[in-house]
Formats: C-alpha cells, structure tokens, sequence
C-alpha cells in the first residue's frame, strides 16, 4: 500500500462536474445510442426506458437472482449500494454497474435471443472500417525502413494516443475528435519504459502484461506494439488482458481482439505482416488473451484477487492503458497532481507503465511547474479534455 494517504473518493453528486455529467447525460446518450443500433423487441425496450429513469431520478437497484455474477458483485459492495442514489456512490462503481445494467437490460446474460450480443458491436466496427483507420495501417508501410529508435518511439506513442480513441467519450463530448492533441507529453517516463525491456537472450524468458482499454483504433496500435516488442526480443510473452464482456462502449473484449487481428491480416501492405505475426504468435502462445473477471470490476486495482496480483508479480512489466484503468491503478480522488506515482503505486505487485491521455479529473506524478502552466494555460480542462497524454512508469 501507498504510505500517501488517498484523498476522498470521487462522487457525482456535484452538479457542474465532470462525473456529474457522465451519470446524467452520457448514460443516457448512451442508452439512447444503444436503443438506436438494434431492432430490439418490447421487453428490451421496456427495460431501457426503466434504466434511463433509475439513472435519471432512480436508485442503484439489486441484480436478479439468475444473474451469474450476481455474488460477485454483492462481493463488489452492491448490497451497500442497492436503494442509494447513483450519484451518492463512488463514481468509479456507478459508472461500471450502468454498463453491467445496461447488459442486463439488454439480456445480453440471459437465455433469450439476446444473450452474447455486444450492445456497442455496430460502433466498434463502424470505427475499425472508418477511412482514418485504413490511413493509420497505411501509415506503417514506411515504418520499417526507420532507424530502431524512431520505431520504438512511433509504436509507443501509436499506442499512447491511440487512447484518444475512446467512444464512450466522444458520445458525450462530439468535438472530442477535432481537438488538437498536444504533442508534449505531460510526464514522461518513455526511457525507464525502454530500460525494463532490454533486448538480449534473456529477454526470452520475459513476459509482458498489457492491460488493453479500448477496441479498434486503441487496439490496433496496441496490438502493434506488441509485436514490435517480441518482434526486437524485448519480451518473450505478451499477455493481453481484456474485459470479459461489452463495458464502457469500446473496452476491448475477445471478439474485438479477433476483429482487429482481421483487420490487419485482411489490409494492404506492411499492416498485414504484422497480423500475420500476431496471428503466428497466438498460435505458438507467445500471445496470449487474458478475460479476468477483475478486469470489468468497479474497484481500485489495490482491491485486485491474488492470481492477478501473482500474474503481474511475475511480468517484467505491466503496461497499463487509458483513463479509466488509471483511475483504478492510482485510485479515483482528487490527488493533489504532484502526489508521486511511484508512491501511489506502491502496492503494484511489480514494475507498472501507464500510457494514457487525460480524460477524468484524476492525475498525480507531474512536477510543479508543468501542472502550474497547465493551470495558468488552460484552468482544469486540461485534466478531462483528452488533449494530453502521459507515459509514467514505476520500476
Ligand atoms: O477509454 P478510457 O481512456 O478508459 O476513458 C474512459 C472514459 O470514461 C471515463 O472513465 C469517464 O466516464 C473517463 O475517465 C474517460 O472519459
């Protein structure tokens, strides 16, 4: 555990904020963009019109009996939360069970017809054949003619910024995409990154454990330099984690791990090779996809079980994606932004790297001078507005 001390966790009680916002008009967008996509029936529909008025006015309800992980989120802390407001909760798990209800709502575990549909299917392939998509893959053709330092940077900062590409965010917030990033990162850690994976005949024996965000064009560049890394023997083993059912809109699943190794193998030029690779390197297990439970859970990665803490006691590096798993790696307050990262994650089980861009109000490890002019630049919106990115590592 962090000798730091966390601040309070985050609610969305408070109108005006970012969280706020996300319980009352993003899951509602959200519903509404789900209710749009499928020729559900009446049921289904009646189900969606209860969800959008429990968020709107409503308070957490219980799982069914039937629900398969119904004990599993009682061990989550539902039974503390069932009959309260979604906005009195922590944000954190307000946010994840809206997508466990929605699922429900949906019957995607039920028995019926529905059962195993991703509600977010439709805009998860909608974006994997987007024109920017077939431009990103282009892009790599001539990429293998440049010096090894130029490729390690460009995969990096491919999977880095492809955290942009985050669907639940840009339902709520449509100029999202249009924003110029800021190419300078807020921290960076990229050298200690590269130093916990040297090449050499060792790094065999190395296991890489990725913790994937979202599908499509964050997964791609993901996936990508996961080749890359056991392509130059920087690791022997990547171990891909992803959520074991549909969450947040485009959190990578199974299924979006196949789409998108079909998308490489299926695109003209050097894109192809690489899903060649990565295809070989499932078949010989050198890629391997991990769906933990704990994956879609509604809590702090502290809170993690035992296998997963030994899984990543084991890996030479966790590399860790996105904003929502850096909400949970840090935990979800309002840190003071200078707060040291190694010390929040302190009780990480072994060497960890976020890659991220800032979508939530939640950061810590940047020195003074940089929050100072972020603030005097831009007031808070530099924390939520998606512009920024960070590569922080704990060794
Ligand atoms: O896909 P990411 O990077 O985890 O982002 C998830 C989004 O949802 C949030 O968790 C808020 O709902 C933000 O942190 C972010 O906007």
């Amino acid at each position: 555990m962090s000798d730091t001390p966390a601040p309070p966790v985050i609610l969305g009680d408070e109108p005006g904020s970012f969280p706020h916002s996300v319980l009352a008009e993003r899951h509602p967008a959200i519903i509404r963009q789900v209710r749009e996509a499928f020729p559900y029936g009446p049921d289904v529909h009646r189900r969606l019109d209860a969800l959008r008025e429990s968020c709107a006015e409503g308070v957490v309800e219980a799982l069914p009996d039937t629900a398969p992980d119904r004990d599993r989120w009682r061990d989550w802390g539902l039974d503390a939360y069932v009959g309260r407001s979604w906005f009195d909760v922590p944000w954190l798990w307000s946010e994840s069970y809206f997508y466990r209800q929605l699922l429900e709502a949906v019957g995607y575990f039920g028995t019926g017809p529905w059962r195993g549909i991703d509600p977010f299917r439709p805009f998860k392939l909608a974006e994997l054949d987007a024109p920017e998509t077939d431009a990103e893959l282009a892009a790599l053709d001539g990429l293998g003619a440049r010096p090894a330092g130029e490729r390690d940077r460009a995969l990096l900062h491919g999977s880095l910024w492809g955290n942009r590409a985050d669907l639940g965010f840009r339902l709520s917030d449509a100029q999202a995409q249009e924003r110029a990033a800021v190419p300078a990162l807020v921290a960076d850690d990229s050298d200690t990154f590269w130093s916990l994976l040297p090449a050499g005949d060792t790094a065999r024996t190395r296991t890489l454990c990725l913790v994937a965000d979202n599908s499509g064009r964050e997964l791609i560049p993901d996936l990508l330099l996961a080749a890359h890394l056991l392509a130059q023997g920087r690791c022997g083993r990547v171990v891909l984690h992803v959520k074991p059912y549909p969450y947040y809109v485009s959190d990578a699943t199974t299924a979006d791990v196949v789409d998108a190794l079909r998308k490489l193998t299926g695109a003209p030029g050097a894109a192809a090779d690489h899903g060649r690779r990565l295809w070989t390197a499932m078949a010989e297990g050198t890629l391997t996809i991990r769906a933990h439970p704990f994956s879609a859970a509604p809590l702090p990665c502290t809170a993690m079980p035992a296998d997963l803490r030994a899984e990543f006691a084991q890996a030479a590096l966790t590399v860790v994606k996105g904003d929502l798993n850096y909400r949970r790696l840090v935990g979800d307050s309002r840190w003071p932004p200078t707060t040291p990262f190694a010390d929040v994650t302190a009780y990480f089980p072994g060497p960890v790297a976020a890659l991220r861009t800032l979508k939530s109000d939640v950061i810590t490890g940047l020195d003074a001078g940089t929050e100072a002019a972020l603030v005097a630049a831009e007031g808070l919106r530099w924390r939520t507005g998606g512009t920024h990115a960070l590569i922080q590592v704990r060794e």
